[in-house]
């Protein structure tokens, strides 16, 4: 804050922005065909408030994440390329449906591929 540029969390709307990202992600996910099932008998709430704790933690110092890693969260599942792909496109509608700017949404993006090893195993 103050005269210091603002941080990824910040340009991604704080804390309003992230809830309404995630928001709009999980709508997305439940209109997805490709990935609905791997959702079926989810806690989703407990699922909400990870991600946004997630996205808050990777993307400031403003948060510390409190789940399990995302190599524990996602193994067992053999989540594909496909699913992973799938995702990442419904959190860019998301983010396209707050206009968040293309060049933040490339830096979270970037961001998150990063976990791509983590959760998809071949
Ligand atoms: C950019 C990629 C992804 C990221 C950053 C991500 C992140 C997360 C996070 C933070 C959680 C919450 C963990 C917790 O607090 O308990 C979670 C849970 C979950 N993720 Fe992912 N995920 C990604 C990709 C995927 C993919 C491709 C799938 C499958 C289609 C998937 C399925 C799930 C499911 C089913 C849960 C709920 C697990 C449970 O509570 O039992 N995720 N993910």
């Amino acid at each position: 804050s103050g005269t210091q540029s603002p941080n990824l969390y910040q340009r991604l709307g704080g804390e309003p922005g992230v809830d309404a990202i995630v928001y709009h992600l999980i709508v997305n996910i439940s209109q997805d065909e490709r990935v609905i099932e791997r959702f079926r008998g989810v806690d989703i709430e407990r699922f909400r408030t990870g991600l946004v704790q997630y996205i808050c933690s990777v993307s400031s110092d403003e948060c510390q994440y409190q789940g399990d890693s995302m190599q524990v969260v996602h193994a067992g599942h053999d989540y594909t390329d496909t699913e992973f792909n799938a995702i990442v496109e419904n959190l860019m509608k998301a983010m396209e449906s707050q206009k968040v700017p293309t060049r933040v949404q490339n830096e979270l993006l970037s961001i998150l591929a990063k976990d791509y090893d983590s959760i998809v195993y071949r």
